[in-house]
């Protein structure tokens, strides 16, 4: 669903008001509101179970959400309602892509074709859907130049071309996890959601991985949305952090900001209720109360 009418900021491109996620007696999201700006890299941590994931799966159509509203303001100034839409046309019009915390490759195809696979819906538009327009409309023969071209670059930036050959299932890890993004690219998008992209690397792939999602920023100037647990990808990357407990939003800000606010740091030493004051009194007399 788009809307010709734009409430959000020109800079603003996700906005989530009031979302609530429950499965059966179990509140996973309970009214959770933050924003996104556009060409920022936001980050959204917490501990085991915060409802990070969920959080990704409303955004991206896989769940649909109890309550709340989840706007995505594109480029042109369309806004799309992403509660009200499936998960297709949430990758085809509202332009976002994802990648899973456990990657979903096709280990047997090649690397090239990974790539080409994620434009499928490019080149069946182009050839208009039927087996002649396969087999000799030039639209399609230009369509398959343009989509080889966009996956070479692809690979280029993810520092893959020299595999685009190979199975995807013999990469390592980490290559695997660059693919992954480089897929997403392949589709254009406005809004990536990345779960947990440096799940499982070195350090040697997470400099990689850095280095691969900063370029996006910067030559695409696609806006970047990522769950992440390591906290040096996090800390290094990221314009705003956006931090949940218990499906709930406990700060908001810049990485300096939230690595420094005493509800983070008890949260992720996993205090009781009670000791949070204490812990909370213990940082700000370390901080000298700077907050
Ligand atoms: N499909 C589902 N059915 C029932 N409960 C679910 C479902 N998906 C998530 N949950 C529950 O919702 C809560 C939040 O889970 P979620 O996976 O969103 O957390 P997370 O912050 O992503 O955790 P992690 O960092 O461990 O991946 C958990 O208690 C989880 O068990």
């Amino acid at each position: 669903m788009a809307l010709e009418t734009n409430t959000m900021t020109s800079d603003t491109i996700l906005k989530v008001e009031h979302l609530s996620m429950r499965f059966g007696g179990l509140m996973a999201i309970n009214d959770l509101s933050f924003e996104a700006k556009r060409g920022d890299i936001t980050a959204l941590i917490g501990p085991n179970g915060a409802g990070k994931t969920t959080v990704f799966n409303c955004i991206t159509g896989f769940y649909k959400p109890t309550m709340g509203m989840i706007s995505l303001n594109r480029k042109g100034g369309q806004v799309h309602l992403l509660e009200r839409m499936t998960d297709f046309e949430i990758t085809r019009d509202a332009k976002v892509a994802r990648t899973f915390q456990n990657i979903r490759l096709f280990s047997g195809l090649t690397v090239l074709e990974n790539l080409l696979v994620a434009q499928h819906n490019k080149l069946m538009l182009a050839s208009g859907y039927t087996i002649l327009g396969l087999l000799g409309f030039p639209t399609y023969k230009r369509a398959v130049g343009e989509s080889i071209e966009v996956a070479k670059y692809w690979l280029e930036k993810a520092s893959l071309l020299d595999r685009a050959d190979d199975p995807a299932g013999d990469l390592p890890y980490g290559a695997q996890r660059r693919l992954e993004i480089a897929r997403a690219m392949c589709t254009g998008p406005e809004f990536l959601c990345l779960d947990e992209p440096a799940a499982g690397l070195n350090p040697r792939e997470s400099l990689a991985l850095n280095e691969l999602l900063r370029g996006i920023r910067q030559d695409t100037g696609t806006s970047i949305l990522l769950i992440e647990h390591d906290m040096s990808v996090v800390m290094e990357i990221s314009d705003h952090v956006v931090v949940l407990e218990y499906g709930q939003k406990i700060s908001d800000g810049t990485p300096d900001h939230v690595k420094n606010d005493p509800k983070v740091i008890a949260a992720y030493l996993g205090v009781e209720d009670d000791e949070v004051e204490d812990v909370i009194a213990e940082v700000e007399g370390e901080t000298g109360g700077a907050h």
